[in-house]
């Protein structure tokens, strides 16, 4: 692959906060168009790497290049490229959803249509309400309208549906893919599971500042060859050929397996593995 068309490419990144080494040695492709999650539990490293990425942090070694840049070193016009959302909103508490969304607008060369952006994180009844006056689930919302009304090539999301009610993060998802699909690379941070089960082409694992894996969410930590748990009424059985298991369940039974599940270890279940595995 070329590796230097990558909207992210990253070798032995670096970074230590006095003695405290928070990024070590760390490789990270993103390919354009993707959606990419990082996970890691809390301090392993996730915020310091994407805020170098975003050019907010220096770092102390490796390359970088974002878009084709050393963020550490690019301008304005790269800056108009990326989104971030911020968790910023509150600095304008006194403007209405309308009015900041267009602001917003206005810094950037190729914004998005303000009613559309509005409409696609679902605020069109509070177009009009001061943003002191919405709920931390909306106001979160307003933040992720923020970081893609500028249209752009490479959205950072940090967390973005943290305290969204289901119904919200299912429309939010929507709204991600659709960007997706009109090309827009995502790096996704996130510590809900099946977030990144739902979003994310590939996922990477961080876990005391080293990358220990990036794979698809199927296939993270050797998933598709885990044993199944076949559970039914009367039993259940580990194994690795579950059709097996029930076509047999099925002949005994007579036809219906009577309260039958076959269960397969979650994304979540995997995960907690690897980082705990990664603690040692
Ligand atoms: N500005 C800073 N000064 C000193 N230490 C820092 C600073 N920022 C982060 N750290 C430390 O670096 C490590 C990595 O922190 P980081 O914020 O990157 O983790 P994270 O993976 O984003 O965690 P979380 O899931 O909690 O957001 C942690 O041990 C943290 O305490």
């Amino acid at each position: 692959m070329d590796t230097d068309s990558l909207p992210i490419r990253v070798r032995g990144l670096a970074k230590r906060y006095g003695d405290l080494t928070a990024v070590r040695d760390l490789d990270l492709d993103v390919r354009a168009g993707e959606i990419f999650a990082l996970l890691g539990p809390n301090g392993a490293g996730k915020t310091t790497t994407t805020e170098i990425l975003e050019g907010f942090r220096e770092r102390d070694g490796g390359e970088v290049s974002v878009l084709g840049q050393d963020p550490q070193r690019a301008g304005r016009a790269w800056r108009s490229r990326i989104g971030i959302v911020l968790q910023s909103s509150n600095d304008y508490a006194e403007l209405s959803v309308g009015e900041l969304v267009g602001h917003f607008a206005r810094y950037y060369p190729r914004p998005r249509d303000v009613d559309e952006v509005i409409g696609a994180v679902g605020l069109e009844p509070k177009r009009n309400t001061r943003v002191r006056a919405l709920s931390g689930g909306q106001r979160r919302r307003l933040d992720v309208g923020l970081g893609i009304v500028g249209s752009p090539e490479l959205l950072f999301l940090d967390e973005p549906t943290m305290g969204f009610d289901p119904q919200a993060r299912r429309s939010f998802w929507e709204l991600i893919r659709q960007l997706r699909d009109e090309g827009t690379t995502i790096l996704l941070t996130t510590h809900y599971l099946d977030e990144a089960e739902q979003l994310a082409g590939r996922v990477g694992v961080i876990v005391g500042g080293r990358l220990v894996e990036v794979n698809t969410p199927a296939q993270l930590g050797g998933r598709q060859q885990q044993r199944a748990r076949v559970v039914w009424r009367d039993g259940e059985e580990l194994t690795a050929a579950p059709t097996n298991t029930v076509a047999h369940l099925s002949q005994q039974y007579g036809g219906e397996v009577p309260d039958l599940q076959v269960l397969r270890p979650t994304l979540e279940d995997i995960y907690l593995g690897m980082i705990g595995a990664g603690d040692e």
